[in-house]
């Protein structure tokens, strides 16, 4: 047995060693081309960080993706969670993990464009669809061999993960791209992490974890009851729970813990699952965000919800959604489960059919349009339900608004004469769904304070816990601790950041508390009412 791997079997491995255990072969990674490389033919998402492009490479002809970094102020630089994401898929290599095939860039040009710095692109290969806009097409139904199919899928491309000691912190459906080869993939590793714990074994769940993370990660609708509990000593069995999510999800043809608040996420949690006590959940009592909770004893009615599947498709969801997130299956044990092995048999990949493409921006185009436009089915395959419209699903003022237009989380966007128009919906009678989750470092560099849909930071989420990850994979770079700042206030913001927040720190007299205006205190200000406010309501809910 190598060091490396003596390491390894010890669960001890550091972000440098599984760097140079994992250097892809140089050819797979082309490293920096120019823009004009590629034919940009269409918007496809927009992530936290950036746009999402299809394109043609006009050397090879391939489709790909280009992903744009947008640097939302120029002064921060190069975004860290980008810079995290690009480093560690340039280390991951397996066939259900989106593969990073090369930078490109784009220099401004002299006359036009006043900007100084170049904008980056990832380049990935295409994917016809993302899981979540497949599902949104009511025209799509999902046999049995091909949910088992795509469950392999995903969860040989987290074994690969988890045993790599990666956690991918933001599992769901919108994250899992899917080709019409039948291919699932895991992408946006924009909140992964090397993971110090050991690895998963055998029969031995997720295990115990050996330090601290912060527990701001996972979009709501997926998040485990752990971490909305503010475990902060988590392991891969986080992503196990994402995956359960989205197990559900492909059975019931929408999200099934469509939570609208972090409170609410856990009532939807226990009305599933069951109230955690000493048995189903060990130590819960003791977790940071359970003190407030007095849940009525339940027994959970997973049963009852999916009594249209086999016993042994409900005992697989009911291992995957374990409250205790010790002995929730991990995924050696879960490729394992007699789901697989039970007729009728998954589906290869190349069996599947394939369908009319659909991303996340097809979905929120969609939202955007029904405002304002009768529908304009292409193809005319699907029309719209009778409770199509505007806010259709949703009285009151609970989700209208709140998020961005029309329930969407999201801001208009202007159609281009080459996007395309959607061709489906299906009205699923869901909250808008939840912006991914606010790392309290990423308002750093959104420079705003607020989220895509406008909405101040950092609200619902408890504490902001430190966790000051880094990838450094250079040796005689310095590496960053997990120190707790004083305040605790986030220790990875940008140096400009920082040293206005160490003066704001150093001088907590009268004196420089005046009332001078200053962004940061008024965006700090602003998430401290927006989180005081999801408390209130989380707390509400459970005081009975
Ligand atoms: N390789 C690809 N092929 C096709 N579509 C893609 C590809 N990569 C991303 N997309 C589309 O763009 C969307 C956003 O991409 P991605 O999740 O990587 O961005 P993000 O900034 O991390 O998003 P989020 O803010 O939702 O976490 C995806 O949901 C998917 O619809």
């Amino acid at each position: 047995m190598s060091i490396l791997e003596s390491r390894e079997s010890a669960g001890d491995i550091s972000p440098r060693s599984f760097a140079i255990a994992h250097q892809r072969p140089r050819n797979s990674f082309v490293g920096c081309s120019r823009i004009t490389d590629y034919e940009v033919l269409g918007k496809l998402g927009e992530g936290t960080f950036g746009e999402v492009h299809r394109a043609r490479s006009k050397k090879t002809g391939a489709l790909v993706a280009l992903k744009k970094i947008i640097m939302h102020n120029e002064k921060d630089g190069f975004p860290i969670t980008a810079l995290r994401e690009i480093k560690l898929l340039k280390l991951l290599s397996h066939k259900n993990v989106l593969r990073l095939e090369d930078m490109a860039v784009e220099h401004p040009t002299r006359s036009t464009d006043k900007r100084k710095r170049p904008i980056m692109y990832m380049v990935t290969p295409y994917m016809d669809h993302d899981l979540s806009g497949l599902l949104d097409n009511p025209s799509v139904h999902f046999t049995e061999p091909q949910v088992k199919c795509y469950m392999l899928q995903l969860l040989e491309g987290l074994k690969y993960l988890h045993e790599n000691h990666i956690l991918h912190r933001d599992m769901k459906a919108a994250n899992l791209l899917i080709s019409n080869k039948g291919i699932l993939q895991i992408a946006d590793f924009g909140l992964a992490r090397h993971y110090d714990g050991e690895v998963p074994k055998p029969g031995r769940g997720g295990g115990e974890g050996r330090r601290d993370y912060t527990s701001l990660v996972v979009t709501r609708w997926y998040r485990p009851p752990e971490l909305l509990m503010h475990l902060k000593r988590y392991t891969t069995a986080i992503d196990m729970w994402g995956v359960g999510c989205v197990f559900g999800e492909m059975l019931m043809g929408k999200p099934i813990l469509a939570g609208e608040s972090d409170g609410h996420q856990l009532e939807l949690i226990f009305e599933l699952c069951g109230t955690p006590n000493d048995e189903n959940m060990p130590g819960w009592r003791s977790l940071p965000g359970a003190e407030a909770l007095r849940p009525q004893p339940r027994q959970g009615n997973l049963t009852q919800r999916f009594r249209d599947q086999s016993p042994v498709t409900v005992s697989l969801l009911k291992e995957l959604l374990k409250l205790d997130w010790r002995s929730r299956i991990n995924a050696i044990d879960a490729l394992q489960h007699p789901y697989f092995r039970t007729a009728p048999l998954p589906a290869k990949p190349h069996e599947l059919p394939s369908f009319e493409e659909s991303h996340e921006l097809d979905r929120r185009k969609f939202h955007d349009r029904r405002a304002a436009l009768p529908p304009a089915p292409k193809g005319g395959t699907v029309g719209r339900g009778p409770h199509d419209g505007p806010n259709a699903s949703f009285s009151g003022d609970g989700f209208t608004g709140r998020n961005g237009v029309n329930g969407s989380r999201y801001p208009r966007n202007s159609r281009g004469p080459e996007e395309r128009v959607p061709a489906w919906h299906r009205d699923r009678g869901l909250p808008p769904r939840p912006p991914p989750p606010v790392d309290d470092h990423l308002d750093s560099y959104r420079g705003d304070g607020r989220d895509r849909g406008g909405r101040p930071r950092g609200g619902g989420g408890g504490r902001q816990d430190v966790d000051t990850y880094i990838p450094s994979y250079d040796r005689d770079a310095p590496r960053r601790d997990d120190r707790r700042r004083r305040d605790d206030r986030d220790d990875r913001r940008h140096d400009w950041d920082r040293r206005r927040g160490d003066y704001d720190d150093r001088g907590r007299t009268s004196r420089t508390r005046s009332r001078s205006r200053s962004p940061i205190r008024d965006r700090d200000r602003e998430r401290d009412r927006d989180r005081d406010r999801d408390r209130d309501r989380d707390r509400d809910m459970y005081r009975r």
